[in-house]
Parts: structure tokens; sequence; C-alpha cells
């Protein structure tokens, strides 16, 4: 069978927890080849963000033109962007190199409270990859950043859901882990909405989750699943990876990515 391939376009996570290197090892985890780009560099641990560099937008350019030259790629997820230059220059290597599967993870805040995102690049991001992308996983400070308006329910995910398709991604994925009940996740297609119940773990170690599901997204659409499946399927991925994760550090431990306890699960059949 041939490989399927997965691109990550993100930031790199120092800890090994979050951004290129979570992504990463989701990808490996579901067989699925792995390969990146990457947009910035942050100094951090699992207490949070010491620095950043933003990288030149002409070696973001470079990186994704000489992948799509020469390698097909299945499916990709977009995570750390940091500034409006840089959404640029994807949204138009993308749309130039005809990219299909676009994952897009919309990063602006770390866990530890540290901008990953310019706070003026906000719009840029909704208004130039939201609509290139199949799906859009904001969590919900995210998505109340997005459409203006609180979100403490159920009720009102759906509401935001219904506002960000508006802004011309295939699907909406608003993530629950930030409210206090079961982790429920909320997909909107545009027609109909779909529910995804993970049962709350309750540990600190989180750092990374958002990364650790937009990648297994992609991973699962690579490997040809549709939307809703591959929603589903990274479900469980993330729900097993939390389950597992790592006492690492004096902050929030990253999750756990075991390909062996996957495939035990009898999730992975390839
Ligand atoms: N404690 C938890 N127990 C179970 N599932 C969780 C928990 N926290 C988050 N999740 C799930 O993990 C996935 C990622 O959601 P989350 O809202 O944490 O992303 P995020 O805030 O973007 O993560 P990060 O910014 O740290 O990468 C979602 O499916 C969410 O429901
Ligand atoms: C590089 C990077 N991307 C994303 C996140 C969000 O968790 C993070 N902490 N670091």
């Amino acid at each position: 069978m041939k490989t399927k391939v997965a691109l990550t376009i993100a930031g790199s996570d120092s800890c090994g927890g979050a951004g290129i290197q979570a992504d990463l090892k989701t990808f490996s985890a579901l067989g699925t080849y792995g390969m990146s780009v990457i947009t910035a560099v942050t100094a951090q641990n699992t207490t949070g963000v010491v620095d950043v560099r933003e990288m030149d937008v002409d070696i973001v350019r470079n990186q994704i033109d000489c992948l799509f030259a020469d390698i097909e790629i299945d499916a990709l997820k977009i995570g750390m962007v940091s500034n409006a230059e840089i959404i640029n220059v994807i949204a138009a290597c993308l749309r130039a190199n005809k990219a299909v599967n676009v994952v897009v993870d919309p990063v602006m805040v770390s866990k530890s409270g540290h901008y990953l995102l310019r706070p003026e690049a906000k719009e840029e991001l909704v208004k130039v990859l939201f609509p290139i992308a199949a799906v859009v996983t904001p969590n919900i400070p995210e998505a109340e950043l997005i459409t203006d308006d609180k979100i403490a329910s159920l009720e009102q995910m759906k509401k935001a859901a219904r506002k960000i398709y508006e802004f011309g991604p295939g699907c909406v994925v608003v993530k629950g882990g930030h409210l206090t009940e079961d982790a429920v996740d909320v997909l909107y297609d545009g027609s109909s909405f779909k529910y995804f119940k993970g049962t709350r773990v309750d540990t600190k170690n989180t750092h990374g989750t958002g990364c650790t599901f937009s990648s297994a997204i992609a991973a699962h659409l690579a490997r040809g699943y549709a939307v809703p499946e591959a929603v589903s399927l990274a479900k469980d991925y993330i729900n097993g990876a939390i389950l597992h994760s790592i006492e690492l550090g004096h902050g929030f431990g990253p999750t756990g990515h075991f390909y062996d306890l996957y495939r035990k699960a009898g999730i992975f059949n390839g």
C-alpha cells in the first residue's frame, strides 16, 4: 500500500509536547509519513514560553514549495503561524500547489498565556486561512475571540460553530476541552451538527492537546477517511493520549503517543 504523507506547518516547541514535535509524533503513531514546515521557533518548556523567533517568509515559502515540487501530500495541518506575512505566504503557496485536506488549528495563545499569534494578525488568519481549510479546530477561547462572543455551554458552542462556518471552511470543530463538564467537541458542516464526547481526564498534563488533535485529524484524512470519521478517530486518539499523558517537568506535561496502545485498541488497521 502506498505510504500516506502528512505535513505540519507550525511552530517548533523545544520541550516536544506541542507544535511540530507533537504533530510528527502523532503522524507516526497513526501510520502516516510526517513532514514539517517550521514557521517559528519557540523556547518553551512545560511551564511556559520563554522566547519566540519567527521565520522569514522566504524560508517558509521555500519549505512549502520544495515539498510540493517533489512529494504528493495527502493532508496537512496548520498550527502556529505567528504573523500576517507568514499567513499570506502559506495561503498563496497552498493555493498555487492545490493543497487538499487542509486542517487549520487557529493557535493564538498558549495554555501558559503567551501569544503564539500576534494579536493584530487574528483577522488575517480567519480571512485568509479559513477559506482554504477542510476543517478548522478552534478551542473555546479561540472561538470566543473569532466570534467576539462568550461561550459557556453547548448551545453557545453551536452558535459559534455556525458563525465560524461563515468564514468559509468546509467544516468547523469547536473543541470543548476548556469547559468544565465532559470534553464534548461539536462538528458543524454547514447543515448539521455531530457531537464527539470524551470522558474528561482529571489531569494537568494537557500541553499540546490541540496540536495532537488537529494532526490526528490530518493523519486520518491522509489515510482516506471523510471529515466526520477523521474527527471521530482523532477524538479517540486524543482521549488515549491524554489518558497516557506524561508527568514531565514542573508545569503542564505533554500527551503520550503510543502506537501500540492505539493498535491494541483496534483503531489502527493499516
Ligand atoms: N482534560 C481533558 N480530558 C479529556 N479530553 C480533553 C481534556 N482537555 C482537552 N480535551 C480534548 O482534547 C482536544 C483538544 O482540545 P483543547 O480544547 O484542549 O485544545 P487546545 O486548547 O487547543 O490545546 P493546546 O492549545 O494546549 O494545544 C479536544 O478533543 C478536547 O475535547
Ligand atoms: C509551537 C507551539 N504551537 C502550539 C502550541 C499550543 O499548545 C504551543 N504551546 N507551542
